[in-house]
This record gives C-alpha cells, sequence and structure tokens, in this order.
C-alpha cells in the first residue's frame, strides 16, 4: 500500500536503541523500513549506557516492568551469542532490601529467573542487604551495530540525516515512528521530554567479574560496577536537568572513590575513557498513536530515561501492533 503523497515505507526515527530494536521488530513483521537518524549510532545515548537489564528511573513502572521482562527474554536469548549480539548473561548483586508493594517493582522481583536474597558471605564489605540474578548485560556500541546488521539483512535501510519535524518524514513515509529521544523535546516538540544526566568512568577491569549496583532511583550518585568487554564501567550519577555532555573530574573521581569502598581493587584502575550521556526523561513513557497535522500516522516511542536498554524489546512489540493498527493490518501474520 502507498500513501497519497509518499512511499509504503515506516520512517524510523532515532538509530539509538529504541529506534534500531523497533526497526527490526518492523522490518521482521514484513514492513520495509528506513531508519533515519541524525547520529551515529556510536554517538548516541544509547551507545553509552552501561548495558543492564534492569528497570531504574522510568515511569510508569507497571508498563515498565511489563517491557523490561519481554526484553529480559529476547535479551537472554541473544546472550547465547554474545560474540554476534552484545548480550551476555552475568551474575551479579543489587544492594537494596526487599522491593515494598508501593516501588512497583515487585513484578520485576518475581519475574527475574532465580532472583534471591544475597547471604552475607556474598555481599561487599559495608553493604547490608542485596539481591543476587543473573541478568542480561550488553556491550551496547557491539549490541547497536548488531540491530543495524539484523535491520539491514530483514531489509531495512539507515540514513544519516537530521529532521526539523515529524510532518517532513509524514510527507514521505506512510507510517512515523518517532524515537528521537530526548530530540523529541523540539521535533514533537514535547517540553515534558529532560535530560538526566550520567556520569561514568571506565578502567582496566582489575578482576571483578560480576556487576554490582547500588542505586537510589531518586538519588543524583550512585554506585554500580559492570564488567564490559570493553573494560570496567564505574558509575554514576543521575543529574536532573543538566545538559552538559563533557565529563566533570571532580565528578569522575567520585564516582571511582564510591565504586572504590565495596571494591578497594578499584582505587588505582587504570582509566580508560570518561563517558556523559543524557537520559531522555519523561513522566511517563510515550507510546501511543496520533495522526500528524499533514495527516500521517505517527507512533511515539520515546522517554525511556535510565531503562531504554532494558525495555525496547517490549516497546518495540507494542510498536508492531500499533503501525499494523494503523494501517489496518491487524489480522497481518
Ligand atoms: C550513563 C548512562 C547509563 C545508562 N545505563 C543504562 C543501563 O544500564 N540500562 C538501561 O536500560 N539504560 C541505561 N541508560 C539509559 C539509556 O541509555 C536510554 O534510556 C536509551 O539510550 C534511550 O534510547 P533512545 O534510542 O530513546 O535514545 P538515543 O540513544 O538518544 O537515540 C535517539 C536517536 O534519535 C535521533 N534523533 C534525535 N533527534 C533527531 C532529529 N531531529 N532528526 C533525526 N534524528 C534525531 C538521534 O540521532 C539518535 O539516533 C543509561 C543512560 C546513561 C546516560
Amino acid at each position: 500500500m502507498t500513501s497519497d503523497t509518499g512511499t509504503d515505507e515506516v520512517w524510523v526515527v532515532g538509530g539509538g536503541v529504541i529506534g534500531l530494536t523497533s526497526a527490526v521488530a518492523l522490518a521482521e513483521d514484513g514492513h520495509r523500513v528506513r531508519v533515519v537518524s541524525r547520529d551515529a549510532a556510536d554517538a548516541t545515548t544509547s551507545a553509552v549506557a552501561g548495558g543492564l537489564c534492569w528497570p531504574y528511573r522510568i515511569r510508569p513502572y507497571e508498563r515498565a516492568v511489563a517491557w523490561s521482562v519481554r526484553s529480559l527474554e529476547v535479551l537472554s536469548a541473544l546472550a547465547r551469542r554474545p560474540e554476534e549480539t552484545g548480550a551476555r548473561l552475568v551474575a551479579g548483586t543489587l544492594a537494596a532490601a526487599a522491593p515494598g508493594d508501593d516501588d512497583g517493582l515487585s513484578a520485576w522481583y518475581e519475574a527475574v529467573p532465580g532472583l534471591r536474597p544475597a547471604r552475607p558471605d556474598e555481599l561487599p564489605a559495608g553493604i547490608a542487604a542485596g539481591w543476587r540474578a543473573r541478568t542480561p548485560l550488553v556491550d551496547m556500541p557491539a549490541h547497536l551495530h548488531y540491530l543495524e546488521r539484523r535491520l539491514t539483512a530483514a531489509g531495512g535501510t539507515l540514513e544519516r540525516r537530521a529532521l526539523s519535524s515529524l510532518e517532513e518524514a509524514g510527507r514521505i513515509a506512510e507510517v512515523v515512528v518517532n524515537c528521537s529521544g530526548l530530540g523529541a523535546r523540539e521535533l514533537v516538540p514535547d517540553p515534558q521530554v529532560h535530560p538526566v544526566q550520567g556520569q561514568l568512568v571506565v578502567v582496566a577491569n582489575p578482576g571483578v567479574r560480576e556487576w554490582f549496583v547500588a542505586a537510589d532511583g531518586g538519588a543524583p550518585d550512585t554506585t554500580y560496577l559492570l564488567p564490559q568487554p570493553y573494560g570496567l564501567v564505574l558509575g554514576g550519577t543521575a543529574r536532573e536537568g543538566a545538559w552538559s555532555r563533557k565529563p566533570d573530574p571532580a565528578v569522575a573521581a567520585a564516582i571511582v572513590a564510591r565504586c572504590a569502598g565495596p571494591f578497594p581493587e578499584v582505587a588505582k584502575a587504570r582509566v580508560l575513557a570518561h563517558r556523559v550521556g543524557l537520559r531522555p526523561a519523561r513522566p511517563a513513557v510515550r507510546l501511543e498513536a496520533e495522526r500528524l497535522p499533514g495527516g500521517a500516522w505517527c507512533v511515539h516511542n520515546y522517554g525511556h530515561g535510565g531503562a531504554g536498554v532494558t525495555v525496547a524489546w517490549g516497546c518495540a512489540d507494542e510498536v508492531v501492533g500499533w503501525v499494523r493498527r494503523v494501517l489496518g493490518r491487524e489480522g497481518r501474520e
């Protein structure tokens, strides 16, 4: 089917983890897909992400947990081919007491296979309580390139191009899928999307084999260690409303010092890189369809905050459902 003005392509705006995952799901559902992205994959926020599959700083929790559970399933399957996909199953510890009913995360705790309270001898010094689990940990630069290859193999295409409005895409595409992350602030425009800046430090791994996270969902400073093939990722920060992408040396030193509390061996580890990314935060993820002023359909999928890697596959399933619906192809297999 071809629209009055354009092609029968679905345009996915955004080549981060949300856009590429949606694009793969759509292309494998039989649509002709073009990803239009201002930035190369390596220059997106998604490439900065630590890559742990665990819901953090995303709302609403109920939907986020359902999306996370779906992604957990897909990423666990991809972890059977880590060299190709960038996904691995890694054991680790979350420093936390039991989830309360009011934090909305109990459904996630129930869904993670094998999740159990940590024994005292499994906790690093100074940590009172925690949970043990084996979850996907994703090498994001590698994973983004895997998604690009998988999209191309399914017949999709990629184009580097900055759009000034969604209508610009809607004049050509049959359906536009908006996965522009923080870019949605201008592109929609949606002032509810705002940055939550995160800084991390990558060091030569002194022998840390498991992940460790102590991160209060609302705190500006967190402590986490994520062993990736390219180095040990030390985090982190979460600064509401900060726009700078420049690493702050004082913040980096504080991150290393925090991580060296429970893991003293990282204090003297060689620093390989500093990274800063802007999480695309929103009071609630926007995943819904609307008509653009020019008449084309747009499916929005943005505002995933600190959990885009964690929810990408669950959200992509919903995008496929929306695109089928707006094209009137619900019955199609
Ligand atoms: C330090 C840090 C650590 C993190 N760790 C984790 C983690 O461990 N686990 C986890 O699940 N999440 C983590 N996150 C969160 C995760 O990185 C984000 O939720 C995710 O990257 C959002 O993906 P996205 O595709 O929506 O956005 P992005 O990756 O920012 O991609 C947006 C895309 O839209 C394109 N775009 C924007 N505007 C336009 C335009 N006008 N025209 C064309 N293209 C446009 C951009 O070029 C880009 O391709 C972390 C984030 C940070 C900063």
